[in-house]
């Protein structure tokens, strides 16, 4: 004879049969739905599409004691669902390249939330590892120290697969760092013109290269001397003036699936 507490736990575990079978099936499901995208060429990513199925699942759960646990549990399956996609169409890292202010930092952000894949920020990592920050690590040790450490950072980081990573503007002048990144990145170089860069950082002084100088001129000159280096290093271009985040991040999916298919 099976005592109560024995009962309720054969009841438990024949929900959580239920439950993993359906969740299996489910992510099937998407699987299918994803080939089939691409078969057509439709976007991949619909951000509508989350917010709907949410709707819908609290709709027909209005009935429910437990709404928020419901929205909870449905937030974390649809990002598992992200994750899982994003590994089917990018078995690689992205690494974004490009000059100061052109938006690696923060494009890399955005990215990793659509796609639910991590980012390591080169300059983040350097910082956190020096206790210092960047410019504190210029004043004190000088850039050739700061170039060892990114280097250092920057090939550690290449051995990881799927992952974001947002290198800092001068990282591809070393031909050694492009050699490591494209090891396991697809490499996006983010351009923009000198006046919008100069737009975009000009109140902020945590870049020791234009310290002191953020006027046209110099932005120009050092945009210059690199402009061949992350053009060399490119797998994809994408253009940022005038462009918002999630576009940009979205143009960045669209140009990796069209020439990575
Ligand atoms: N497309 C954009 N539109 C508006 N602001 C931007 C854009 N890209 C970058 N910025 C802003 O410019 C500044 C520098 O961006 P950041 O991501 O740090 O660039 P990077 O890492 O390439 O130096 C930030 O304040 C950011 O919000
Ligand atoms: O262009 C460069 O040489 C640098 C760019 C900075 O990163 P961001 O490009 O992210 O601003 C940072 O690595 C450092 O100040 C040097
Ligand atoms: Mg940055």
């Amino acid at each position: 004879m099976l005592n109560e507490l024995e009962r309720l736990r054969q009841e438990i575990d024949k929900c959580d049969e239920a439950i993993v079978k359906n969740f299996e099936k489910r992510m099937e499901l998407v699987m299918e739905v994803l080939a089939y995208k691409k078969e057509k060429g439709l976007p991949v990513f619909h951000p509508g599409r989350e917010q709907q199925v949410m709707d819908k699942v609290l709709a027909s759960f209005s009935h429910t004691n437990l709404p928020e646990e419901i929205q909870q549990l449905y937030k974390e399956i649809m990002r598992i669902s992200r994750k899982l996609q994003s590994k089917r169409l990018f078995p690689y890292s992205i690494a974004l390249i490009g000059f100061m202010g052109t938006g690696k930092t923060t494009v890399a952000m955005d990215l990793s939330e659509k796609l639910e894949m991590e980012y390591v920020d080169v300059d983040i990592l350097i910082q956190e590892k020096m206790e210092m920050t960047i410019g504190e690590i210029f004043e004190n040790y000088g850039e050739g120290y700061f170039r060892k450490i990114e280097k250092d950072t920057i090939k550690e980081l290449s051995q990881r697969n799927n992952i974001i990573i947002s290198s800092g503007g001068g990282a591809v002048l070393d031909q050694e760092n492009i050699i490591n990144l494209k090891k396991n990145c697809k490499v996006v170089l983010l351009k923009a013109a000198a006046e919008t860069i100069i737009k975009r950082i000009k109140g902020d002084n945590t870049r020791p290269l234009v310290k002191g100088k953020m006027h046209l001129e110099h932005i120009k000159d050092l945009l210059d001397q690199r402009k061949a280096a992350y053009h060399e290093a490119a797998d994809i271009i994408i253009d940022t003036d005038d462009k918002i985040f999630d576009d940009i991040s979205k143009e960045i999916v669209r140009e990796l699936l069209l020439k990575y298919e």
